[in-house]
């Protein structure tokens, strides 16, 4: 279990333990007057899979759009790598958000171009490289989830998991030190799920990447996840911290408890 008040070793910028990619103290998210969540405190090492969690409007999203740089914090801070996310300009925040990979709910694929295409875009738009470097990047990187065989292809030709897979490879093509996911299986069947689960384990195994993501699917959160935050929406905070399988082994919390044996009986029915 790891929360912000129980870090070990600590060094660096902003005294954040070396291990530490993305840590958030204090933080307030409201939309308006609204207050969303509130007192949130997390960090998350290097190269490993964060999991926000929590039930059905907890503000598990809205964490996550906060972190990535879609939603200013009411309160608190986000540190990357020791950098205040949120103290910065737009351009400071547009550097660091460089460092960030995001896939959303459903791929967000330009449908007007290929799937290449869509993976090319940010090395386009973002690097010098030229276009013979880009193809190879973009062979490379469709390869590494699967699809080099859909390079051609509209997003508007695949199927749910396929566009899930695409989505993964532009967001992996500028390297992120970060990558963010938005309900990885949603609208998945549990094939193509746990197909996904086993890219995103090759992706920590195979390359260190530390990838935070946002799920209420516990199956793929207890098989892929290690550590995590359980939000909770009455009391508008996070009420555990810890790893999917001990929060569900573990935890005394009422809330957390009725989540996990939900699950657990849904499960075993
Ligand atoms: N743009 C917005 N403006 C105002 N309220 C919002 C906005 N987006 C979300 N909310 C509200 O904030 C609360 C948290 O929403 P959020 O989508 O972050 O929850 P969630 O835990 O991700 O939910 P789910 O699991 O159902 O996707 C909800 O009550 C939602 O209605």
């Amino acid at each position: 279990m790891r929360c912000s008040r129980s870090s070990p070793t600590r060094s660096g910028a902003e005294g954040v333990a070396a291990d530490t990619i993305l840590e958030v103290q204090g933080l307030e998210l409201a939309y308006g007057t609204r207050v969303i969540q509130r007192d949130l405190g997390f960090s998350v090492r290097r190269g490993s899979i964060f999991a926000v969690m929590g039930g059905s409007g907890c503000g598990k999203s809205t964490v996550l759009r906060s972190l990535v740089g879609l939603l200013r914090p009411a309160a608190g801070r986000v540190l990357v790598g020791g950098e205040d996310y949120w103290a910065g300009d737009a351009a400071q925040r547009e550097a660091i958000g460089r460092r960030f990979g995001v896939l959303f709910q459903n791929g967000a694929l330009w449908s007007s171009l290929s799937v290449a295409e869509n993976v090319a875009l940010p090395l386009r738009m973002f690097t010098r490289l030229d276009n013979a470097a880009i193809d190879s990047l973009v062979r490379l990187k469709l390869a590494l989830v699967g699809m080099e065989h859909a390079a051609a292809l509209s997003p508007s030709e695949l199927s749910g998991g396929m566009r899930k897979r695409a989505g993964l490879a532009r967001a992996l093509a500028l390297d992120p030190e970060v990558l963010f996911f938005d309900e990885p299986s949603a609208g998945l069947d549990p094939v193509t799920s746990k197909r996904l689960d086993d890219l995103i384990l090759q992706l920590r195994d195979g390359f260190g990447q530390t990838i935070v993501l946002v799920s209420h699917e516990l199956p793929s959160l207890l098989a892929i996840a290690d550590d995590g935050v359980f939000l909770d929406a009455t009391t508008r905070t996070a009420i555990a911290h810890g790893s999917p399988k001990a929060l569900r082994d573990d935890s005394i919390n009422p809330q957390v408890q009725a989540f996990m044996r939900r699950e657990r009986l849904e499960q075993e029915g």
